[in-house]
């Protein structure tokens, strides 16, 4: 009898052994998607190779093999296995999460752009000054404008007018105004397709032609860290390294990118340099469009797969190189089942493929640093800018100092002026200057809505999500209390629900917030915010970023979105509205982060010939992240953290694995979570295994989201292969009551332990 191992896209550590009937073409080459008898319905299954027939079990047949050609190749299949080991991930889960969602539904529906009635806004409106001219006493016109512009400036007609409460003969009016315009449009359609590519600069410069030859001389599996200062020209590296690798016929490669909406730059001068062998996988796909993407790729159609996280899985064959660009980004990781980290998986398909790596960032991770050290990576830089640009100069302003002198100045009957606190003199008068030279700035702060929480001046109460142990943020337009976690929302209370008081207080400052105050401020600058509110709609990012390079923008303020590789030569100017936002959180890798989103939005600045300036607001100034990012000196802060990180340990020194217990229930999930703990104890003593280190449990820093109590305790030691059995065992294995609603996630090497 002829067998198949198969596996299936079900939680289980298992696979499945099926027979293969006569007529079925033999044998069936692994990574052929069969179809198959489960559980009372046909399902796609992997067919991993050949199995031993059972004794004395019937076996069920296959129904068919699906595929003419594996849709897994080899490689492939290999890192599916890898990940499933090391983040403790059901094969089955894993396998699926590689593929184009239609080629794993038994029956495929083909996926269709459907039409709709969309508005889209035709006239920007960036400073106050123009809102109020055009306006003027149209209140409706302009909260639906705003709301609109909110959305990434378009949206569907009949959505936005229920969430604007207005007649569809707004949309009607504003069209005629020449405002907006109202049409019926396919709302998937693929934007990057249409966008032009744009050319490489012709020659490497000396640095980057030496970088460049010692990665094309790397043997098959090699990695190459390199570490090249924000503005080096890195992205050249990369080109010209493909350009070489693909000169041999049958080679292909993958360019991984944080996130493609954000990195429209690098992507346009990957597409200038190699036109339509570039297929550039983005969230934006509809399923049809992704299967296109992914058959021609494994067609052999097109040779390079350019796209984030899951672009690692593309079908390809022959792949000579893959880079990993911004390798210290924790979009990286993936945040559900299978939790695996691209870099990590990109570096074991490269050596299954025999292929290079290339990590590439400013301000490399910990992790890959000390990869470099262990001598798993051979490092490469490029410690100057390109073309004679030279990093720019950060000057910090300590905001106690600003704020007690703006106290002491101020006119004790005039109310207190919120610019003062937000706003040092040194930073409004740098803005104001490249306003009249009609340079362009960049202002960034890490915390969207208008105000981080409402206080009760009178009983000090805090309004919290009801779903979640965090605050609800202030939003402005369209006026709300959101929880970020769950998106719940109510409408801002007037009095204090606690003690009825008036006196409730919004805090802490968001960028809704900074927006209002530099427009009261500079009524005819053009301003753009670029946050999670402004961007939902799809390719929002690449619209406002595409206005700040075409310069329609004067001022462009926004999150950590802002500091991701963006290369504008008249952006003379980035100021950090304040740089403690993330130096408090209760984890590991607060000063890591922090000294890389400061790093990386310093370097905006100053990469054209007008060079630049960056003005840094802290109240910490002698934190080591703010101290390091002001010099620009990376080499220090490593140094510094590296040592912080040995006692008590934690990665790159030592692996760790977040188990996290979360349930309906406090005391349910609190028990549980013990429970756990205390059965991993005692297989660590009967086991004797010294070289793990169980810490906790406890409640998780945030102890609830979305209605779920979280607990968590971490698992640590330096031996990988004895976390990867631990890991795995306790995924399985541990006790958690099975049929209740208690769940227990194993997250190794986290990036984030909140
Ligand atoms: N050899 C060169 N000659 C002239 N200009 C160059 C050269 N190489 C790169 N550049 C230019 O330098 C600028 C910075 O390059 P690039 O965006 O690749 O930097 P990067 O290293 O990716 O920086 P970051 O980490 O800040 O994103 C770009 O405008 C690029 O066109
Ligand atoms: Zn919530």
């Amino acid at each position: 009898m002829r067998c198949i191992e198969v596996s299936l896209p079900v939680p289980l550590f298992r696979t499945f052994t099926y027979s293969v009937p006569e007529g079925v073409a033999w044998p069936i080459a692994p990574g052929s998607r069969v179809l198959v008898p489960f559980r009372n319905r046909a399902d796609i299954g992997i067919c991993l190779g050949e199995a031993e027939p059972p004794e004395g079990v019937i076996l069920k047949p296959i129904k068919a093999v699906v595929d003419s050609v594996p849709s897994l190749p080899e490689a492939l299949l290999h890192t599916a296995r890898w990940i499933s080991d090391w983040y403790a991930a059901p094969l089955g889960l894993t396998l699926r999460s590689m593929l184009p969602t239609p080629l794993t539904q038994a029956n495929t529906p083909a996926p269709a752009g459907k039409t709709q009635r969309v508005v889209r806004i035709v006239t920007e409106l960036p400073s106050l000054l123009q809102r109020e001219q055009t306006f003027a006493r149209a209140k409706q016109q302009r909260a639906v404008f705003e709301l609109l512009e909110a959305q990434g400036g378009v949206a569907p007609l009949e959505a936005l007018r229920v969430q604007a409460n207005c007649s569809a003969g707004v949309f009607t009016a504003m069209a005629k105004r020449g405002l907006v315009e109202v049409r019926d449009e396919v709302m998937q359609r693929d934007p990057f397709a249409e966008r032009a590519g744009v050319a490489p600069p012709p020659n490497p410069s000396a640095a980057q032609r030496d970088v460049i030859d010692a990665i094309l001389r790397g043997e098959p599996g090699q990695v190459f860290l390199l570490h090249g200062i924000t503005g080096s020209g890195k992205t050249l590296v990369y080109i010209e390294v493909l350009r070489e690798v693909l000169r041999t016929p049958g080679r292909s490669a993958i360019v991984l990118v944080p996130e493609i909406a954000l990195t429209s730059q690098t992507v346009d001068r990957f597409r200038g340099a190699f036109g339509d062998a570039v297929a550039v996988l983005h969230s934006g796909l509809s399923d049809g469009e992704r299967l296109d993407a992914w058959q021609s790729l494994r067609r052999g159609e097109r040779r390079i797969a350019v796209g984030a996280r899951s672009a690692l899985f593309a079908p390809l064959e022959g792949v000579g190189v893959v880079i990993v660009d911004e390798e210290h980004e924790s979009s990286y990781k993936q945040s559900e089942t299978p939790r695996y980290h691209a870099r990590e998986a990109a570096i074991v398909r490269a050596r299954a493929e025999g292929a290079l790596v290339v990590l590439g960032s400013a301000t490399p991770s910990l992790e890959s640093w000390e990869r470099a050290d262990r001598g798993q990576a051979i490092r490469l830089s490029l410690p100057d800018r390109a073309g004679g640009a030279q990093l720019p100069p950060v000057q910090v302003v300590d905001m106690r100092v600003v704020t007690k002198e703006a106290v002491a100045a101020r006119n004790p009957h005039a109310p207190f002026d919120p610019m003062l606190s937000v706003f040092s003199p040194t930073l409004l008068a740098a803005i104001e200057s490249r306003l009249h030279r009609a340079e362009q700035s960049l202002l960034l702060l890490n915390r969207r809505g208008f105000a981080a929480y409402v206080q009760c001046h009178a009983c000090g109460d805090v309004q919290v999500c009801p779903h979640c142990s965090i605050s609800l943020t202030y939003h402005r337009v369209p006026e709300a209390l959101v929880c970020h976690y769950c998106q719940y929302q109510h409408d801002m209370p007037s009095v204090c629900p606690k003690c009825a008081s008036d006196k409730l207080q919004r805090r802490g400052l968001g960028t809704q917030q900074v927006e209002k105050l530099v427009a009261e401020r500079f009524p005819e600058a053009r301003i753009a915010r670029m946050d999670v509110d402004t961007t939902s709609g799809k390719w929002a990012h690449t619209q406002i970023l595409d206005r700040v390079g075409r310069g329609e923008v004067d001022i462009l303020l926004g999150t950590q979105m802002i500091a991701k590789g963006l290369d504008f030569p008249n952006v003379t100017l980035v100021g950090v509205i304040d740089a403690d936002t993330g130096l408090n959180l209760p984890d590991f890798r607060a000063s890591e982060r922090t000294f890389q989103l400061l790093s990386q939005v310093a370097g905006r600045a100053g990469r054209g010939p007008k060079g630049g300036d960056v003005v840094v607001q802290t109240r910490m100034p002698h934190a080591h992240a703010v101290q390091h990012a002001l010099t620009h000196d990376f080499l220090g802060f490593v140094r510094e953290e590296l040592g912080a990180r040995r006692h008590p340990a934690y990665p790159p020194f030592v692996h760790i694995a977040n188990v996290i217990v979360s349930g309906v229930h406090q005391r349910a999930t609190a028990a549980a979570a013990t429970e756990a703990a205390e059965w991993v104890t005692q297989l660590m003593k009967r086991q004797g295994l010294r070289d793990l280190v169980l810490v906790g449990p406890a409640p998780c820093p945030i102890d609830r989201i979305k209605d779920r109590w979280r607990w968590h305790f971490l698992l640590k030691s330096s031996q990988p292969k004895l976390m990867t059995r631990v890991a795995r065992y306790v995924a399985e294995r541990c006790p958690v009551p099975k049929d209740s609603e208690l769940r227990l996630v194993v997250d190794r090497d986290p990036v984030s332990l909140l």
